[in-house]
């Protein structure tokens, strides 16, 4: 699996707002979906692109156009939600796949309520949307939904990731790349990522 975390100083530097500990629910929102903007940027990149020509203002000339069916994007609620807005504003015509799964407290297992898998999966490259990835135990579940609906491609968009988490994930799916501001330092006991955004989607729907 490929890990790329993105070092560039608009990345590095919301990430470390979004750190704050007394950051407004309104602050972490907004932050979280810019920057969900800047890593589709980078993980769109090797999106293929086929020649078309158009009538341009001085004649006929030739641009590039995104081929095929292009991209799904997963948000898996409810903090992938956070990001949504910021993605769909780089791939404003991807279709949307919603996967609902939360983490139990006691054994962060992860628990499934919700799945709509947009149509025409095998053709498309499927971004899945968290702000985090800690036990891993989500991202495996929605990767394991995604390959039985027959998607092909995979690449998964977080702000934050747990080592241990990225390994486990890395192990089960060598096929699936990873983009993300920041590989933190370890999970503590209750399966929080340190030093970690604390509970994202808490954070993104002022629910604390
Ligand atoms: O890697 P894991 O150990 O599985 O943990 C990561 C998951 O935990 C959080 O969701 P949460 O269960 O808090 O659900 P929520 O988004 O509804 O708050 C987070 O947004 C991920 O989906
Ligand atoms: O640190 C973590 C781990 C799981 N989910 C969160 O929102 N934060
Ligand atoms: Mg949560």
């Amino acid at each position: 699996m490929s890990v790329h975390v993105v070092r560039h100083p608009l990345v590095q530097h919301k990430l470390g707002v979004m750190r704050q500990h007394d950051i407004s629910t309104k602050n972490f929102r907004e932050l979280a979906s810019e920057l969900a903007r800047l890593l589709t940027y980078e993980a769109t990149k090797d999106l293929e692109t086929e020649p078309e020509t158009v009538q341009g203002w001085s004649g006929s000339v030739q641009v590039e156009r995104i081929k095929g069916k292009k991209v799904t994007v997963v948000p898996i609620l409810r903090a992938g939600l956070g990001m949504l807005d910021g993605v769909l504003d780089m791939i404003p015509g991807a279709k949307v796949s919603v996967i609902g799964i939360y983490r139990d407290e006691e054994t962060l297992d992860p628990v499934r309520y919700y799945v709509k898998i947009a149509g025409n999966i095998e053709q498309r490259m499927a971004l899945i949307l968290d702000p985090m990835l800690a036990t891993g135990g989500t991202l495996l579940a929605t990767i394991d939904l995604l390959k039985e609906a027959g998607c092909r491609k995979i690449k998964g968009v977080f702000l934050v990731a747990a080592p241990e988490g990225l390994e486990r994930v890395e192990k089960a799916h060598p096929d699936v790349e990873i983009y993300l501001a920041s590989v933190d330092e370890r999970l503590n006991a209750q399966g929080y990522i340190l030093p970690g955004l604390g509970d994202a989607g808490d954070k993104i729907f002022g629910t604390k």
